[in-house]
């Protein structure tokens, strides 16, 4: 076959794959073929191949039948330097759901070609060094980004911002490790072991330094994620009626009954370019039953968890707020107190609380006073996000990683001085590892599949 000649580079795989790379029910498909056979895919169906990374009319037509199927355009990249680093091809088709089906069925009856599973194409390019397991990371993130927001950070993190954070760090990691390593080479020298050892502890101090100011930095998760602000207070305060209010639909169940509510409740908003998660919780009060124990508890540890914590008090009844509430809102969280129900009080303003942060007068019900709180909540969002798209550590797994490895670097220091060299380079070793799974350079295959089923077909 003449173009075994031209397929130049099939390190990962002997599978050609291929699949629909964009949405549904567009006017135009984009049909993504990659691996060894992807050449002789596209010269099956257009009867050429396409001058190198130039778009060039096709015709498509069924190899087994000779059948017309349609018109469209025909990119050919061949590898090494393609998107997965494999022999690729773009045909850009109609979008139809009959015309994409029966070319996807013509090229499948090709040889070697197949269907691609779920973020194949993305997996590829990871295995053939042409994105780190963080970029991949972040493209998944762009795909799926909702606000504004999540954009700027997924973007950062597509284009190696953490990556190249990550490798950094190794590098610095790396210098430490060489020099303790000298040590053990020149261990019958008295002084020369000593004196490496001693140069390498700075570049050990400040990597854990800077480990621990990236696991202290939760911003990134946070727009990843969304801001999550919590709604407390005692039963019947008007809480679920603000989350229905401010999500401008029925989510929670309102009601004069104390205790209506009892599981948590979320719904996702954007505020002003940022993704929030408002969650609604039961009233805090002696829990009658096991039910709304039950609940009270949930509530209190999603309130420790929140960004933010919106004290909802009813000020109809005429008591004035209590004291600091009895709540344990994390740390660094924001609390605000919300006076609800004005419509139904007088004077109509938000009593004094020296614990709150901000103070709001509202009414739920009414929809008093919720434009200028919601205008609050994003200043307060959009603040707490700002230089989030700097490295950061978005994900559970990032943040593994660096917390072994910061492990691993208290552990050498905290026993410098005694432990033998051949020690100290194996906790230097053992974090740098625990770093390169970060950007999967080292040992990551058990977490692959984690990591590429969150994609799409066809990416
Ligand atoms: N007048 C007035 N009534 C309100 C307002 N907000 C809520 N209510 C009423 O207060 C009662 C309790 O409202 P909910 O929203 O169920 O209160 P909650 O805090 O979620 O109550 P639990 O889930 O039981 O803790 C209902 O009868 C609401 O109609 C308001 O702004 N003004
Ligand atoms: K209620
Ligand atoms: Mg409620």
């Amino acid at each position: 076959m003449s173009s075994q000649q031209e397929s130049t580079n099939s390190r990962v795989a002997d599978a050609t794959i291929a699949a629909v790379s964009s949405g549904s029910g567009g006017a135009v498909a984009v049909i993504r073929i990659s691996g060894p056979a992807a050449g002789e895919a596209v010269r099956a169906l257009t009867g050429r191949l396409p001058e190198p990374r130039r778009a060039s009319l096709a015709r498509l037509a069924d190899p087994r039948t000779g059948e017309r199927l349609d018109e469209g355009l025909a990119l050919w990249f061949p590898g090494p330097r393609s998107a997965t680093g494999e022999d690729m091809a773009e045909l850009q088709i109609h979008g139809g759901r009959a015309t994409v089906a029966a070319v996807l069925a013509a090229l499948f009856a090709v040889p070697g070609v197949r269907p691609a599973e779920r973020g194949e194409f993305t997996r590829r390019a990871f295995l053939n060094g042409r994105m780190d397991l963080t970029e991949a990371e972040g493209l998944a993130d762009l795909i799926a980004a909702e606000t504004e927001g999540q954009r700027r950070l997924a973007f950062a993190h597509a284009f190696g911002h953490l990556g190249r954070q990550v490798e950094g760090w190794r590098a610095r990691l790396i210098r430490a490790m060489a020099l303790v390593e000298a040590g053990i080479d020149f261990a019958d020298e008295d002084d020369v072991p000593a004196e490496a050892r001693a140069l390498a502890r700075p570049n050990v101090e400040a990597l854990l330094g800077a480990l621990e100011a990236a696991l202290a930095d939760r911003r990134g998760a946070m727009v990843r994620e969304g801001a999550a602000i919590a709604i407390a207070g005692r039963p019947n305060a008007g809480k679920s009626s603000l989350i229905n209010a401010l999500a401008a639909r029925d989510v929670a169940i309102v009601s004069d009954e104390p205790g209506t509510t009892r599981d948590v409740l979320e719904v996702a908003l954007d505020l002003g370019g940022q993704k929030v998660t408002l969650i609604d919780t039961a009233g805090l009060r002696e829990a009658e039953g096991k039910v709304e124990a039950e609940g009270i508890r949930r509530a209190r540890v999603r309130i420790a968890q929140a960004d933010l914590v919106l004290w909802v008090h009813d000020v109809s009844t005429g008591a004035p707020p209590q004291a600091r509430p009895d709540i344990d809102a994390g740390e660094g969280a924001g609390l605000w107190l919300l006076a609800n129900k004005i419509d139904a009080a007088s004077p109509g303003v938000a009593p004094e609380a020296e614990w709150a942060t901000r103070r709001f007068a509202v009414s739920a019900r009414d929809g008093l006073g919720l434009e200028g709180l919601t205008e609050a909540l994003a200043v307060f969002v959009a603040e707490r996000a700002r230089g989030a798209e700097h490295p950061a550590l978005i994900r559970e797994r990032h943040r593994t990683s660096a917390q072994e490895a910061a492990g691993h670097l208290r552990a050498a220091l905290a026993e410098w001085a005694t432990l033998d060299d051949e020690l100290i380079a194996e906790e230097l070793r053992l974090a740098g590892r625990a770093l390169g799974r970060m950007t999967g350079s080292i040992g990551v295959e058990d977490l692959l599949d984690v990591v590429f089923r969150e994609f799409c077909i066809g990416k």
